[in-house]
């Protein structure tokens, strides 16, 4: 049903040795957490087949600035992706006086994770509507609670995975230059995101790699010297775009 894609080399993800006894700590607990919120999604449909097209999933995840955002724009104007970004439609959710609002903004505030419950939703209620079958998901999964809640209630895997890695030093400098008035961009929240982004991000990263759906691009450059790397990922699954 959800090709698996050829991936790259992968030497720079960091080993889970790496990870501190508080790391396994947060992520145990917060994957302790995903066995409920998929009991509350049963009223929401497992994706479908558009106009006799499966739907062809690229997950887009980096750290705080790493990029995902930027190279996203450039992966739509040439390979006509839809893109959703978690982040962007939890921050329409936060201010459309939804019933999470003060959640979710204290929860970016302390650069922590939104329940799946929340996200799950707001995604494949974006994916149904779309018109397209080609989804570019930025930021998202976050934490393998993210993962399994979208692969339990989707019945889908992402085809490809991109991972923008870059050093932690060069996402601080561009969080802190991005001046978009997001509540999220300031010191001492980006230190939680980055924490975060290493506890409960990696091991997503470290889980599809082991299925070799994970393509490492190295997110430091021009953003056209970095979108050369991401280009020949889309170009070797022009076939599996239309597949039924
Ligand atoms: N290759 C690059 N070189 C320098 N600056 C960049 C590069 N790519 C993106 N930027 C800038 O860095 C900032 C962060 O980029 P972007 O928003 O795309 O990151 P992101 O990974 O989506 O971050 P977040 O996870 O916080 O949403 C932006 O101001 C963007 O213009
Ligand atoms: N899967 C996700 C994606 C995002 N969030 C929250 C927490 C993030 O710090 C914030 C901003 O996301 P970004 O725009 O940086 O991708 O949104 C989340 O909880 N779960
Ligand atoms: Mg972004």
């Amino acid at each position: 049903m959800w090709r698996k894609v050829t991936s790259t080399s992968f030497s720079s993800l960091k080993s889970s040795l790496f990870f501190t006894r508080l790391h396994l700590q947060q992520a145990s607990k917060h994957n302790a957490a995903s066995a409920s919120a998929v009991s509350r999604f049963a009223t929401i449909a497992p994706l479908q087949e558009k106009d006799g097209r499966c739907p062809f999933i690229t997950f887009v995840l980096g750290g705080p600035g790493s990029g995902k955002g930027t190279q996203c724009i450039k992966i739509v104007e040439t390979f006509g992706f839809k893109h959703l970004s978690a982040g962007d439609l939890l921050r329409r959710e936060m201010v459309s006086n939804s019933e999470y609002g003060s959640m979710i903004l204290n929860t970016i505030k302390e650069g922590r994770i939104v329940p799946s419950e929340v996200t799950v939703k707001l995604i494949l209620k974006e994916m149904e509507s779309s018109d397209n079958h080609k989804f570019l998901i930025d930021g998202f999964p976050r934490s393998e609670e993210n993962r399994i809640a979208f692969e339990k209630i989707s019945g889908a895997e992402p085809d490809v995975v991109l991972f923008f890695d870059c050093p932690e030093d060069e996402m601080v400098k561009r969080v802190l230059s991005r001046n978009q008035g997001r509540i999220d961009d300031n010191i001492d929240t980006i230190k939680k995101r980055l924490k975060v982004f290493e506890a409960l991000n990696l091991p997503v990263i470290d889980y599809y790699a082991k299925k070799g759906k994970v393509h490492r691009i190295n997110a430091v450059g021009t953003v056209d010297e970095i979108f050369e790397q991401v280009k020949p990922v889309f170009k070797a699954c022009e076939k599996a775009f239309n597949r039924s």
